[in-house]
C-alpha cells in the first residue's frame, strides 16, 4: 500500500547537525512544513535567524530560504508533526559500547506529542536492533497508542529505519541523488518511510527489513575500513622493504578486478572510524576481519609518530644537535582533504602526540581553519599562516593531502627531511 507523499504536510527533524539540517532544509526546500529541534540553544536560534552553525557548502542557502519563507522553524521542544526523523548522535562509550542515549532521549521526547497515522524514521547509524528498541521506548511513554511490534500492520504508528550516507562536502547533491535504503518494521511502515522520502529523493527507495537497513549502514562503513586498512597495512610493509607504496598501489589498480584504496596517517571523522565497531561490539568472535582493520587504522598515526622521530633523530645526527630541539612542521590538520572539519582526525592525534616530544612548539599550516583548537592549544602548538617560516623546520610533516600542498615544489623541499603520510612530496 502507497501512501500518497502529501499526506506529509508538516515533518519534525531531531537533531539538527550535518544530517539533520540538510534534511530539514531540503524537506523545506520541496513546500513541506518543517520543525527542526535540537536540544542545542544556539544551533535553534542561528537556524530561526536563518543562518548555519555548520559547514557544509550551499548549505547556508538553501536555510536561509526556508527560514525566511517561514517553512522551516527550530524548536527545542518537540511538537506535533506528521512524520518525525530522528538523526542524533550515535558515539560509543568506553569499550567501544554503542551509546544509544540520544536516540533513547529523542525517542522519549517525541512521545508525547506523537498522534494515530504518525510515522517514525529512525536515520542515525545505529546497531541492529535499534529501530526494534525505538518502537518500545516510544511504546512504553504511550500505552495509548498502538505499535508495529505488537500491533503489525494495524499499528497506529509506523516506525521505520532508513540509513543516511551522504558524503561532507557534498550533502545536498548526495541527499537527492543517492540511492535509500528503507527498513520497516512492517511492509507498510515501509511504504510509508518511501512516500516520505519521495517527497525528494531522485535515487531509488529500496525496501528491505529495518534490521538488515541497520547492518547494511554498518557494511557501507565498515567495508570502506577494511579497504583503507589493507591500503595502510601495504604502507608499512613497503616502508621496510623501501618500496614506494603510491607506485605499487598504482600499478595493482592496473589489475581489472583490483582497486586498491590509498594509504593515510588512519583513519578520522567520526563514522568510518566508529561504526564498525557497532558490528564488533556485539559480535566479537564473528567480526575478526572488521576488528583487525579497526586495529590497523587506529595504530596508524602512532606509526606516523615514529617515522617523525626517527627523521629527528637523522636531523640531530646530522646537525650535533640533540632530537628534541629539531624544528618539526606538519601540513594538514582535518580528517581529510579541503575540509576544515578536524573530528577525530588522525592528524590532531599525531600533532598533539608529536608535541610531547619536542622542546620547541610544533608549527602547523592548516588552510582550512583560522585558530588552533583548544586541544592543540594547551600543547604549545603554532599555527603558521602560508609557508615562508616553515623554512625554520627540519622535518616535514605531511598529514593531509590538501590542494595547496600540491603546488610546493620538490626544490622548495630540497634538504628538508620529509614523512608524507599522503604521498605527495614523496611519490
Ligand atoms: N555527518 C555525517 O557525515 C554522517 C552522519 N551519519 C549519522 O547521522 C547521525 C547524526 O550525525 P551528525 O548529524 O553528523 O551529528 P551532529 O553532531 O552534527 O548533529 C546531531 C545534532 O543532534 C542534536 N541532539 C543531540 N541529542 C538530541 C536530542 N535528544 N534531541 C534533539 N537534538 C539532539 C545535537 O545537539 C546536534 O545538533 C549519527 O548517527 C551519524 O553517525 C550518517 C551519515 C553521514
Ligand atoms: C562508505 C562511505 O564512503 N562512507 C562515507 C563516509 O564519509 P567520510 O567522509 O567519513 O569518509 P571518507 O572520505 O572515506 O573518509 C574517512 C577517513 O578515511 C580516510 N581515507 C579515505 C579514503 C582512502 O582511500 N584513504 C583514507 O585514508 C580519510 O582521509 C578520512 O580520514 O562515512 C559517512 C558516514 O557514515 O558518516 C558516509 O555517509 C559516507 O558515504
Amino acid at each position: 500500500m502507497m501512501t500518497p507523499a502529501h499526506r506529509f504536510k508538516r515533518v519534525s527533524v531531531i537533531g539538527l547537525g550535518y544530517i539533520g539540517l540538510p534534511t530539514a532544509a531540503v524537506f523545506a526546500s520541496r513546500g513541506i512544513e518543517v520543525i527542526g529541534v535540537d536540544v542545542n540553544e544556539i544551533a535553534v536560534q542561528t537556524i530561526n535567524k536563518g543562518r548555519i552553525h555548520i559547514v557544509e557548502p550551499d548549505l547556508d542557502m538553501v536555510v536561509h530560504a526556508a527560514a525566511r519563507e517561514g517553512r522551516l522553524r527550530a524548536t527545542l521542544k518537540p511538537e506535533a508533526a506528521d512524520a518525525f526523523l530522528i538523526a542524533v548522535p550515535t558515539p560509543f562509550r568506553d569499550g567501544h559500547e554503542p551509546d544509544l542515549s540520544y536516540i533513547e532521549a529523542a525517542a522519549r521526547a517525541i512521545a508525547p506529542v506523537l498522534a494515530k497515522g504518525n510515522l517514525v524514521v529512525l536515520e542515525s547509524t545505529s546497531p541492529v536492533g535499534t529501530t526494534e528498541q525505538i518502537a518500545a521506548w516510544l511504546a512504553e511513554e504511550r500505552p495509548d497508542l498502538s505499535f508495529p511490534q505488537e500491533a503489525g500492520e494495524a499499528a497506529d504508528v509506523a516506525v521505520a529505519y532508513c540509513p543516511e550516507r551522504v558524503l561532507p562536502g557534498h550533502v545536498l547533491r548526495e541527499l537527492v541523488e543517492n540511492d535509500r535504503v528503507i527498513g520497516g518494521l512492517t511492509p507498510r511502515c515501509s511504504a510509508e518511510a518511501v512516500a516520505l522520502y519521495s517527497t525528494f529523493v531522485k535515487g531509488e527507495c529500496v525496501v528491505t527489513t529495518a534490521r538488515t537497513a541497520e547492518m547494511c549502514k554498518l557494511t557501507e562503513n565498515a567495508f570502506r575500513d577494511v579497504n583503507i586498512a589493507f591500503a595502510n597495512e601495504l604502507s608499512i610493509i613497503c616502508d621496510k622493504l623501501g618500496i614506494s607504496v603510491w607506485e605499487l598501489i598504482r600499478l595493482a589498480n592496473r589489475h581489472p578486478r583490483v582497486n586498491i584504496l590509498q594509504p593515510g596517517p588512519g583513519v578520522g571523522g567520526h563514522c568510518i572510524a566508529v561504526d564498525p565497531w557497532f558490528i564488533v561490539n556485539r559480535n566479537p568472535d564473528e567480526a575478526r576481519l572488521i576488528h583487525a582493520a579497526r586495529q590497523v587504522n587506529d595504530s596508524k598515526p602512532h606509526w606516523v609518530v615514529d617515522k617523525v622521530l626517527a627523521a629527528a633523530r637523522a636531523v640531530a645526527a646530522r646537525k650535533g644537535c640533540a632530537p628534541q630541539d629539531v624544528r618539526v612542521a606538519a601540513f594538514g590538520l582535518a580528517f581529510k582533504p579541503d575540509i576544515d572539519d578536524l573530528r577525530e582526525s588522525p592528524a590532531v592525534d599525531i600533532v598533539k602526540e608529536l608535541s610531547a616530544h619536542f622542546a620547541r612548539p610544533l608549527l602547523v599550516v592548516e588552510p582550512n581553519i583560522a585558530v588552533v583548537p583548544p586541544a592543540l592549544a594547551e600543547c604549545g602548538v603554532e599555527l603558521i599562516d602560508g609557508f615562508a617560516a616553515l623554512d625554520q623546520a627540519d622535518v616535514w610533516t605531511l598529514l593531509v593531502d590538501h590542494r595547496p600542498f600540491k603546488t610546493v615544489s620538490p626544490k622548495r623541499r630540497d634538504g628538508v627531511e620529509i614523512v608524507d603520510a599522503r604521498g605527495i612530496w614523496t611519490d
